[in-house]
């Protein structure tokens, strides 16, 4: 009988926030496993490395695909796929849902709130956990699709001119913001592609969507996900990641492709970068912190190296891998999800534990750690919201000076090569407050997205989030609610338990009934559950995709079971626990001398700026192995 794992707890924490009726019901295994697709897509041979796979395969022993790069998402519930199989849903009547793109300008408009306590690092680190964990399979994320549903100049293109299959346009109302100024009608999408498209399943098999990266927090996002790749991004030697070097700094190594990858690029020459993940030049925040994670890799590498004189170019790439890894899965569990997803319920459902120093023993080879779509698809992108449109400059004292645009630089990563900007970016993410976590987007996304140098408007995040939702055919946020423990509602009245008054009277006046609602829709405009930037059914969602994850990874830094966890001695776990998002800013920026301690909180007088060096670090001398052979001697 296969467990595919349940956070413990998660629906009684969220019945003590709101009260749900008696009746409400606890799901039981009715979640779906995307294990039978996987053979079809890979087949791995295990052995019994001693190192992460770079796919992710071969973590769970008895099912050596779960979790896998290429495999198919998980569900919680069944897709609602209009025919069964793979048309996007409808309404219940039959009717069309409302248009995405009203859907977005009714829900989220852009009103700004920022948020008092959290800086733009919890914002910018949430999107590097993203593209560590998925990419929905024939999604560009950040460079126009090859596959055209619209014109350049935004009109819908003739169905004989489509593939009707992958073509999912999002169409634009009358009277839309975008067309009253420059005529637009239609925005591209194109479908993701599922084990259907890849003839994984035949029949009446609804289509399962395809993710193509390790679905581990394993920073697939720097090291590839296939050994192929991992090759291109390595320099064979001293264990280090290959760079670019220009001005006397570090960079990531330069894309050979650079107008085809980097589309806003003024010219060839610019800097355009390759890393583990494709979508490493989207936007300057995420390449700075793809950057610094390239760099930590090297320090490590180099310290090993020293230690180490006479462990082999492997053996210090695989050291040092899994040390950046622990730390980030530390960072993560520790230090990032605590403040997204409360503490107490943290603790509560096993997602973090008080070790007292020693080792957690928790992992499960029962529970599936693939990434669920309804965590994907839905609630991870709610933290869309907490994305600013202007990005600060900030000199060593905390002085803004000056700012960017953030549609200015997407796919153009040039800006952080210029003056003294990496430094003052990354002080930026360390000071500049986060948008506050509300319904409200701002329209550097919803109206600005991907934005090319000559053109007046971009893309729409929302309406595509809201759009992608429909494609992968999300089970509705009713549904949703009764898997989170919450009731169903009947009426749409009955949305008030957790939803306010005026956003109850739009989802009304955007849906004809309560089970039409979509789980991206409800589930954004949910009033918070206390110590968390979530409502109730993301928290459900958010937990359960992270207990799993957590619970589901045999390499998980934690685990200290013999012949099964990292290997870590419990003194180098201890040394682990020391890491921190700041000591990481400031070992890798190019000369950031002061850090507060919480570089996920705006500096307060609890949380002073001090100098970098008195952040705690991890003694890296705990990694020199015992028996020294000189180098001679292992020749
Ligand atoms: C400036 C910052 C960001 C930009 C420009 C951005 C943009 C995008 C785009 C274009 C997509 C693909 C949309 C589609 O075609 O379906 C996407 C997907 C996604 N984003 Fe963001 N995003 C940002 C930040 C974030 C943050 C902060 C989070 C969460 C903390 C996040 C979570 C996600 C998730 C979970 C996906 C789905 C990935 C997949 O499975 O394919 N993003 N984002």
């Amino acid at each position: 009988q296969s467990y595919h794992g349940k956070a413990p707890f998660i629906t009684s924490y969220i019945k003590e926030f709101f009260h749900p009726s008696p009746s409400a019901y606890f799901p039981t295994g009715n979640e779906q496993s995307s294990s039978e697709e996987a053979q079809c897509e890979i087949e791995p041979t295990c052995t019994d490395a001693k190192y992460r796979s770079y796919d992710g395969s071969c973590n769970n022993r008895i099912n050596p695909t779960w979790g896998a790069a290429q495999t198919t998402f998980a569900r919680l519930l069944p897709p609602q796929y209009a025919d069964g199989i793979s048309a996007p849903p409808v309404a219940k009547s039959g009717n069309e849902l409302p248009l995405a793109r009203v859907v977005s300008l009714t829900l989220f408009p852009d009103i700004k709130y920022i948020d008092p306590r959290f800086t733009l690092a919890v914002m910018q680190y949430g999107q590097i956990i993203t593209h560590d964990m998925d990419l929905a399979a024939g999604t560009t994320q950040s460079i126009p699709h090859a596959t055209r549903c619209c014109t350049n100049d935004g009109q819908l293109l003739s169905s004989d001119l489509i593939i009707p299959s992958s073509c999912f346009a999002i169409l634009l109302p009358e009277g839309d913001p975008q067309t009253l100024k420059s005529n637009k009608k239609c925005m591209n999408f194109v479908r993701t592609i599922t084990n259907r498209d890849r003839n994984c399943v035949s029949g009446t098999e609804p289509a399962e969507q395809i993710s193509t990266v390790s679905h581990f927090v394993d920073l697939s996002l720097v090291y590839g996900n296939t050994p192929q790749v991992n090759g291109q991004l390595r320099e064979f030697d001293g264990g280090r990641l290959l760079i670019s070097e220009r001005n006397g700094q570090v960079w990531l190594p330069q894309q050979s492709n650079v107008s085809a990858v980097c589309t806003n690029v003024q010219s060839s020459n610019e800097p355009c970068y390759l890393a583990g993940d494709v979508r490493v030049n989207q936007n300057p925040q995420l390449t700075l912190l793809q950057t610094i994670l390239l760099r930590e890799h090297n320090r490590l590498a180099y310290a090993l190296s020293q230690l180490n004189p006479h462990w082999d170019d492997e053996t210090v790439f695989q050291e040092a891998r899994k040390i950046n890894i622990a730390q980030h899965q530390h960072i993560t569990y520790y230090e990032y999800l605590p403040l997204l997803l409360g503490v107490t319920n943290l603790f509560k459902n096993g997602l973090v534990h008080h070790s007292d120093g020693d080792y957690v023993n928790d992992y499960n080879e029962n529970v599936d750690p693939t990434i669920i779509n309804e965590h994907a698809t839905s609630a991870f992108r709610f933290f869309h919201n907490l994305i600013v449109g202007f990005l600060n400059l900030v000199t060593e004292h905390r002085e803004v000076n000056g700012n960017i645009r953030l549609s200015d630089w997407f796919n153009r990563p040039a800006i952080l090569e210029e003056r003294d900007n990496f430094d003052e970016l990354t002080r930026s993410l360390s000071t500049q407050a986060q948008r506050k976590s509300t319904q409200f987007v701002d329209s550097e996304i919803t109206q600005f997205l991907f934005r090319q140098p000559k053109q007046l408007y971009g893309a729409d995040l929302k309406a595509t989030d809201i759009q992608r939702a429909r494609d992968h055919a999300l089970a509705s946020y009713n549904d949703l609610r009764v898997f989170c423990g919450l009731r169903r509602a009947r009426t749409f009245e009955d949305f008030l338990d957790v939803i306010s008054p005026e956003n109850v009277a739009k989802l009304a006046a955007l849906y004809e009934h309560p089970d039409d609602v979509e789980l991206s829709a409800g589930s954004a405009v949910e009033a918070l559950v206390p110590e968390t930037l979530v409502g109730p059914v993301n928290l459900c969602i958010l937990t359960e995709q992270f207990y799993r994850t957590r619970i589901g990874d045999r390499f998980f830094y934690e685990n200290g079971a013999p012949d099964t966890g990292p290997g870590f001695s419990l003194e180098q776990l201890n040394e682990i626990r020391k890491a921190s998002f700041a000591r990481w800013l400031c070992d890798n920026g190019n000369n950031v001398e002061l850090m507060q301690v919480r570089a996920f909180e705006v500096v307060t007088e609890s949380n002073p700026l001090g100098p970098c060096e008195n952040l705690p670090s991890i003694d890296l001398s705990l990694w020199k192995e015992k028996k020294y052979f000189p180098v001679w001697l292992t020749k």
